[in-house]
């Protein structure tokens, strides 16, 4: 299924994460038939002769009771690991960092609680009676299983029996009915109040990761900002609602039922917790056993997913080296470990849940065995037999949940501890706030002055070391120098995506730290990279981006400065043609056309060019070139250039090396003074048409 996605990916129709997610869950996902943890008799229990008037001695039932409680525990066990081993492995997780050890913010999840507490209310309200008719149908049902029996048995049994019967049957009915409506209730207060919340939180959470520093991009991988979006609401959401609703459930229903039997036999109750502990003993050591193979298989699936993501991403790279057959034998490979992973503990399950089914069928049996017996001594009803049974089938589903809801408890807390996290961040450079040069007094000259700088993610090293530079206004300055120099730092200080770690950045003689931020980089500069990003949508809407008030005519004036306007209107579809995801159905060159519309539509009074038409052929920097030729008149610009062709029409060169100006001056100074600007033109550093012979010739 690689090879063939490989293919599919290189046309690039498909969106990168829909194609991966088939990739892995197709093949990957193994069936594990949820286990049939209910208990229900097999054998209508009514027609034993039944002696209901009679008390029961407690030591009696004791034996019955010990084996009652050891299915249930059996099935609780067996519940849990088998639904925690399917939870685990019908999702790729990825892996947390064990030191990660978040605490949930209280405060946050109350005010995000705070709406939707009338729905909480409810929910808690609507589960508690639920709960309370789980524990009262059992004795109901163990009253109208009397009055069976009690006519069963009596001579002539038949005269009166609707009459008798009429009165249990109807109070069951109705809590049947309650049960039903409650249910309805919780789930619906529920719903409202967890999607509420999930939406809420997705909405809080993607407003601060928009108004994050750059700086936060450069130390957070874009998956992992992207999983608590999405993966962490999700088991967050979830697991609230769990706890809300089935926790609440459970909780009552146990407390309820045991309160039950407790009443009907207190040595019988303490009996069960004994057999209880020892038998949740065993199930905990193979349990553990089986969640441990069950990680592991997880984090196999993990790695082949990593495997397919990373090739279906570079599927161009792929296809450039010719290794499709290469990277589908790694991807087979990883997935056949993980197909034996998945098998044995599948065979593991399956031990499991045969061996605890064999027991529990030879306890079920043995209960019945000795329920009849009691019966036939006349120590026990045909009721309390069946009263018995559901209320301990009422626990044993109770448990189990608590068991499932404690695992989905832990997983949720650290998953909005992750969510909440992310929400207390405060970015240091704000995106609005500051002032406002006006229009017709802003001129655009740019400063640098003594700026020093080092990346946050690598404060030790000194990218710019007291910087200083001028651009006055209407001038074109092209910043040259060895890869690596600093010089698309320096544009990324003036789009004010950093702050200086001394000295300033100014614009008509303000610091940047003074003005607004959003005026700054909305209405002021325009910046246009070698690889122009565009939105999966139409080429309106692109070159709209930034300006959304633009009206039709004015996109297509910015398209027609931008060398734009012929190709689109060649499109079928003309400025309504969706580009795909991030332009890929447009060359280089036409992006970039349309990436200087989209910043001319600004009218901004600088212009930022990093190495806007390195990326392209001959052809197409020619049209770009001549685009930019026409719209860099009248603006402060500042480009970042590797071609000869672009720098030498510049009113200002500056190379920079080792953080500073090293040299300054026109082409001509600079080339006359052989230095460093000399050193990068002969070593084609700077590349011209025809090499440095020809630059040199025309000087
Ligand atoms: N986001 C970042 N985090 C940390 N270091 C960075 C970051 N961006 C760039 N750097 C480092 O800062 C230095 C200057 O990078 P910059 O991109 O400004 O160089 P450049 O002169 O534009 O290079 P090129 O001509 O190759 O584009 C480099 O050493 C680079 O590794």
């Amino acid at each position: 299924m690689l090879s063939s996605l490989i293919r599919l990916q290189a046309c690039r129709t498909v969106p990168l994460k829909s194609t991966i997610l088939q990739a892995t869950r197709v093949p990957l996902r193994t069936p594990v038939n949820r286990p049939v943890t209910r208990w229900a008799p097999r054998q209508p229990v009514g027609r034993a002769p039944a002696r209901s008037g009679r008390p029961v001695p407690p030591f009696s039932i004791l034996p019955l009771g010990l084996s009652v409680s050891a299915v249930c525990v059996w099935r609780w066990r067996l519940g849990s690991v088998t639904a925690r081993c399917e939870h685990e492995h019908s999702r790729v997780v990825p892996e947390e960092p064990a030191t990660e050890r978040l605490r949930l913010d209280w405060r946050r999840l109350w005010s995000l609680l705070r709406p939707y507490l009338h729905y909480l209310i409810g929910a808690v309200c609507s589960a508690a009676i639920v709960a309370l008719c789980n524990v009262e149908i059992p004795r109901l049902l163990g009253d109208l299983i009397n009055v069976l029996t009690h006519f069963a048995s009596a001579e002539g049994g038949g005269l009166h029996f609707t009459d008798e019967l009429r009165a249990p049957a109807l109070r069951l009915i109705s809590f049947y009915g309650l049960q039903s409506l409650f249910t309805f209730a919780y789930i619906v207060c529920l719903s409202y109040m967890g999607e509420g919340m999930a939406a809420d939180l997705r909405s809080q959470l993607f407003s601060v990761l928009m108004q994050q520093d750059v700086a936060f991009y450069d130390h957070h991988k874009t998956g992992e900002v992207i999983n608590r979006l999405t993966t962490d609401v999700q088991d967050f959401k979830s697991s609230f609602k769990m706890c809300v609703s089935q926790g609440m459930r459970s909780v009552a229903q146990v407390l309820g039922c045991v309160a039950a039997l407790y009443h009907m036999s207190p040595q019988l109750t303490l009996g069960s917790a004994v057999v209880i502990t020892s038998v949740i003993s065993v199930g905990t050591l193979i349990g553990r056993g089986l969640r441990e193979l069950s990680r592991e298989a997880q984090q196999q699936v993990a790695h082949s997913t990593a495997v397919a993501e990373e090739a279906v991403g570079n599927v161009r790279t792929v296809r450039a080296f010719a290794m499709e057959d290469s990277e589908t034998e790694i991807y087979v490979e990883e997935v056949n470990k993980s197909r034996d992973m998945h098998i044995r503990l599948g065979i593991g399950i399956g031990c499991f849940q045969a061996g605890a089914n064999l027991f529990m069928n030879s306890v079920v049996l043995a209960t019945l065995y000795y329920g009849g017996y009691l019966m036939s001594m006349q120590q026990l009803s045909a009721g309390d037999l069946m009263s018995f049974l559901v209320a301990s089938q009422t626990i044993q589903r109770s448990l189990a949940q608590m068991s499932i809801l404690f695992g989905t408890f832990v997983r949720g807390m650290s998953a909005g501890a992750r969510v909440f996290e992310y929400i207390n961040l405060k970015s240091e450079i704000p995106i609005r706030g500051g002032d406002i040069i006006p229009v017709s007094q802003l001129t655009g000259s740019v400063e640098f002055r003594d700026v020093t700088f080092s990346y946050p993610t690598r404060p030790g090293v000194t990218v710019l070391d007291g910087l200083q530079l001028k651009v006055p206004s209407g001038h074109m300055l092209a910043l040259v120098g060895y890869s690596g120099g600093g010089k698309s730092t320096c544009a990324a200080l003036l789009e004010r995506f950093y702050d200086p770690v001394s000295g300033q950045v100014l614009l008509d003689g303000h610091d940047l730290r003074s003005l607004d931020p959003h005026w700054l980089r909305g209405r002021v500069i325009g910046y246009i990279n070698q690889e122009p990003v565009l939105f999966a949508t139409s080429i309106r809407e692109n070159i709209r981006y930034g300006r959304e008030d633009a009206t039709d005519e004015e996109v297509m004036q910015a398209a027609r400065l931008a060398n734009a306007h012929h190709f689109i209107s060649d499109l079928p579809d003309g400025y309504d043609t969706a580009v795909g995801e991030r332009g890929v159905t447009l060359s280089g060159g036409q992006k970039q056309r349309v990436a200087i519309a989209r910043a001319l539509l600004k009218d901004p009074r600088i212009l930022v060019l990093d190495e806007a038409t390195s990326a392209l052929d001959a052809e197409s920097e020619k049209v770009v070139q001549e685009a930019l030729d026409r719209v860099v008149t009248g603006r402060t610009v500042l480009v970042i250039a590797h071609r000869l062709s672009t720098v030498r029409h510049a009113d200002c060169i500056a190379v920079i090396a080792n953080g500073r100006v090293a040299e300054m001056g026109s082409h001509a100074e600079l080339v006359k003074k052989k230095g460093l600007y000399w050193d990068l033109v002969k070593h084609n550093t700077l590349q011209g048409e025809g090499g440095v012979q020809a630059d040199t010739r025309s000087l």
